[in-house]
């Protein structure tokens, strides 16, 4: 199995392209499944998580060509893919493809809503929670389906007339619940009207690109979206918005190990509250035409409190990378982790550089320390493997980060991109 093997130390200097974003090229995808014409998104990150999703969408029937040719192309940043999809030839996302991917699940949105019936397995619980569907499942009974669970799986039909427009309130603020019913609401019957949305924007990347299909939506990027059904939605062409994440995690990098960098092709608009968090912690952070300027001093981080909420909040998403930086603070910081019940899983990890983390609940309180020492560290989760990453590059000597695979869900060309920068990074192969 592949390792990362860090030897740390080395100020980052240059330029990092960021990626299209994991988090909205997924649902970009899925809203192929509504239409009978052709999608064509831009700037499609080449990871692991959008190789499966095409995997998934090509059993529901859906043809997938990169930059016209049907091979996969294993090279070059910003694909563009052309999404066709005459018939959903299955309605069934079987458990095999659904556990490895919470995302795939969303499926059931546009499955329900052209079909008529979907039938997806639970996604089930992973390393940073139980994740749950009840919001999924509740705001499709709202547009008139009847959903059972049978042996593992949802099983939803739509009344004969198709879905049915309605008022829907979230108790509780879910990303990807916020995808599946303003997809399914596309092509209902009738003014859905969401409540208690998320704001994120990837929701607005995902409501844009349906506009272009035809939808009619408002109120993306708000707590409140209105979409009126359409019986119908045509081929359109999108590009996939910047990865915020991707961003913080450089800047954050930059910010531990010290340096000066350009971000480029993204925007501070996208991730203000975790830049603000960055300049309290003494990173000097300018935007340029086409991106982000970032400086780091390394040797004077200041610590700073955080609270992980729903966007505009700080993302959860940056937190476990957030942590690393602030176990080099010159002082004592805390991190409260509101979204996910078990994100915590970089704690122990963390502390293998000699961190000093202490954790109470859904609080950890990180007191910095001079120095970082490199060691031998295993991913858990996604961030969790990247914030060992950004952990091994302030460290002194050598780390190795075991589980790549799982950076490979979300980090495109990690390596390449932290090497044109001065980081002494590897990807060996343990033969
Ligand atoms: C592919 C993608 O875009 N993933 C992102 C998405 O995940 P995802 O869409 O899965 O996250 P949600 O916003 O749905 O989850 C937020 C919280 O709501 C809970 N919940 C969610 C649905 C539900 O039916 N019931 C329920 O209780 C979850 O367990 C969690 O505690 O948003 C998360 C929160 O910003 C990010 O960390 C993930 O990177
Ligand atoms: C948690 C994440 O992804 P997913 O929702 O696909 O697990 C993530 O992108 O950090």
């Amino acid at each position: 199995m592949d390792k990362i093997r860090i030897v740390g130390g080395n100020t980052l200097k240059g330029s990092i392209p960021i990626s299209g974003a994991k988090n909205a090229a997924l649902p970009l995808m899925i809203a192929s499944l509504l239409t009978s014409e052709t999608l064509t998104l831009e700037n499609v990150p080449h990871l692991a998580d959008v190789e499966l999703l095409m995997r998934i969408l090509g059993n529901h029937g859906v043809d997938i060509s990169v930059n016209g040719r049907r091979e996969r192309q294993t090279d070059g940043y910003a694909r563009t893919i052309h999404f066709n999809c005459p018939t959903i030839t299955d309605t069934t996302a079987s458990y095999e493809l659904v556990r490895k991917m919470r995302a795939s699940f969303w499926v059931i949105g546009p499955v329900l809503a052209r079909e008529g019936v979907a039938r997806v397995s639970l996604p089930g619980g992973c390393a940073i929670g139980t994740r749950p569907v009840d919001l999924f499942i509740d705001g499709l009974k709202a547009l008139g389906a009847q959903i059972e669970i049978e042996q593992g799986y949802v099983e939803a039909k739509a009344p004969s007339g198709g879905l049915i427009g309605a008022h829907y309130t979230f108790p509780k603020v879910s990303v990807g619940a916020t995808h599946t019913l303003m997809m399914a609401a596309s092509l209902a019957n009738g003014t859905t009207v969401m409540e208690n949305a998320a704001r994120e924007p990837e929701v607005v990347d995902l409501a844009n690109c349906l506009k272009a299909m035809g939808a009619k939506i408002e109120g993306a990027g708000t707590g409140t979206i209105t979409i009126e059904g359409v019986t119908s939605l045509s081929g359109a062409r999108h590009t996939v918005l910047p990865d915020r994440i991707e961003t913080g995690t450089y800047a954050m990098a930059v910010a531990m190990a010290g340096g000066d960098v350009t971000l480029e092709n993204t925007d501070t608009a996208l991730l203000s509250s975790a830049l603000e968090a960055l300049r309290a912690a003494g990173t000097e952070i300018t935007s340029t035409a086409s991106g982000i300027h970032i400086v780091g001093h390394g040797d004077d981080i200041r610590p700073v409190d955080i609270r992980t909420e729903p966007y505009p909040g700080f993302p959860t998403d940056l937190q476990a990378q957030f942590m690393g930086l602030m176990t080099r603070a010159r002082g004592t910081s805390h991190i409260v982790e509101t979204i996910f019940e078990n994100r915590f899983m970089h704690v122990q990890e963390l502390a293998r550089f000699g961190a000093d983390i202490s954790l109470s609940g859904q609080t950890a309180t990180v007191t910095g320390v001079n120095e970082l020492h490199g060691a031998p560290v295993m991913a858990t989760d996604l961030r969790a493997s990247v914030s060992l990453v950004i952990a091994g590059l302030a460290a002194k000597g050598e780390t190795t980060v075991g589980r790549v695979y799982h950076l490979d869900r979300g980090f495109e060309r990690l390596e390449e991109k932290l090497t044109r920068c001065g980081a002494e990074i590897e990807r060996i192969s343990d033969g």
